[in-house]
C-alpha cells in the first residue's frame, strides 16, 4: 500500500440474502452485489465509480462507509484494518468518512431547521468550538449559502433541492472528514445547477485535500471531475485507470458499450 493512501478497500465481497425462506417458490438463496473490489482513496484525488444501474456501486460506498457488514474483505483506514458498524468506533470513524446521499431531501429530517441539523453534527464530532452559531455559519458559507444567517432558521422543505444538498455537503464537513463517499450527489438534481454543484464538490476537495470517492451514471463528470475511474459490471470491476485515458480509449468491451449507451460521452456537462 502506499503511504498516502487514507481509505482502502480490499477484495470487498457483499452479498445479500433474497428470498424469503418460506415455500417452494421462497427458497433462501444468497446474491453477490460486490464481487472482490479493491481500490484506494488518497488526499485530493477524486475516484470515480462508473457502471450500469445494480452493478453494486452503492453498495461498495455502504461498505466503505460502514454501514453494512462485509461478507469478506477489509476496510483499512490509515493502513489499519477497521470494522466499526456501531457505537463510539462508528462516531469516530465518520469523524474521518463521511458519505453524500444521492436525495438531499431523504437524507436531512424533514423535521430539523439547519441549525439543528449542522449544530448537531458539530457536537457529535467535537467540533462546535466555543460558539456552534458561529461554527454553523462558516460552514455554511463554505458552501456558498450566504448570507448563512437566512438559512440557519429554515427547514428542508423550506429549500431548493439544491440548497439542500448544500446543506447535505455542510453537514457532512462538520465531521472535519478526509473521506468523502459521494453516492450520485447531483443525479437528483436540476441539470442547470449540476455543474455548480460539482465545481463545490471540486473546491471543497482542493480546500481540505479530502479523498473523493465519486459515483456517477454520468460519464462526461467523471472525466471531467475525476482522477481515476473504475467501471463496475455485475459487482466486479472490470477495467480501471486514468479517467481521461479510460474515457477516451476504453479497452474493455462492457465499458465500450457503456460509453456507446451515453447520449454524448465527452460532453462536458452545461
Ligand atoms: N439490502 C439489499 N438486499 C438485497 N439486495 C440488495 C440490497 N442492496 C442492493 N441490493 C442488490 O445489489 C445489487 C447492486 O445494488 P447497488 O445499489 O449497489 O447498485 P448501483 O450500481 O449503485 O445501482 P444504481 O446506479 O441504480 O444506484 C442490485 O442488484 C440490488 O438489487
Amino acid at each position: 500500500m502506499n503511504d498516502d493512501v487514507i481509505l482502502e478497500a480490499r477484495n470487498l465481497v457483499k452479498e445479500f440474502r433474497t428470498g424469503t425462506g418460506v415455500g417452494p417458490r421462497g427458497a433462501a438463496r444468497t446474491f453477490r452485489a460486490v464481487d472482490d473490489v479493491s481500490l484506494e482513496l488518497r488526499p485530493g484525488k477524486v475516484t470515480a465509480l462508473v457502471g450500469q444501474s445494480g452493478s453494486g456501486k452503492s453498495t461498495v460506498a455502504r461498505l466503505m462507509a460502514q454501514l453494512y457488514p462485509l461478507t469478506s474483505g477489509e476496510i483499512r483506514l490509515d493502513g489499519q484494518p477497521t470494522a466499526a458498524t456501531r457505537g463510539r468506533a462508528f462516531t469516530r470513524y465518520c469523524g474521518s468518512v463521511q458519505m453524500i446521499l444521492q436525495d438531499p431531501f431523504s437524507s436531512l429530517n424533514p423535521l430539523h431547521r439547519v441549525s439543528h441539523v449542522l449544530g448537531r453534527a458539530l457536537r457529535i464530532h467535537g467540533n462546535a468550538g466555543a460558539d456552534v452559531t458561529e461554527a454553523s455559519l462558516r460552514l455554511l458559507e463554505r458552501v456558498n449559502l450566504t448570507p448563512p444567517e437566512r438559512y440557519l432558521d429554515r427547514f428542508p422543505h423550506e429549500l431548493s433541492g439544491g440548497e439542500r444538498q448544500r446543506v447535505s455537503f455542510a453537514r457532512a464537513l462538520a465531521a472535519t472528514p478526509r473521506v468523502l463517499l459521494a453516492d450520485e450527489p447531483v443525479s437528483m438534481l436540476d441539470v442547470t445547477i449540476r455543474k455548480e454543484m460539482l465545481d463545490l464538490l471540486d473546491r471543497l476537495r482542493r480546500e481540505s485535500q479530502l479523498a473523493v470517492l465519486y459515483i456517477t451514471h454520468d460519464l462526461g463528470s467523471a472525466e471531467a471531475y475525476s482522477d481515476e475511474t473504475l467501471v463496475m459490471y455485475r459487482g466486479k470491476v472490470v477495467e480501471r485507470g486514468s479517467s481521461r485515458a479510460l474515457i477516451s480509449d476504453p479497452q474493455h468491451e462492457y465499458t465500450q458499450r457503456l460509453l456507446a449507451a451515453a447520449p454524448d460521452p465527452r460532453r462536458r456537462l452545461p
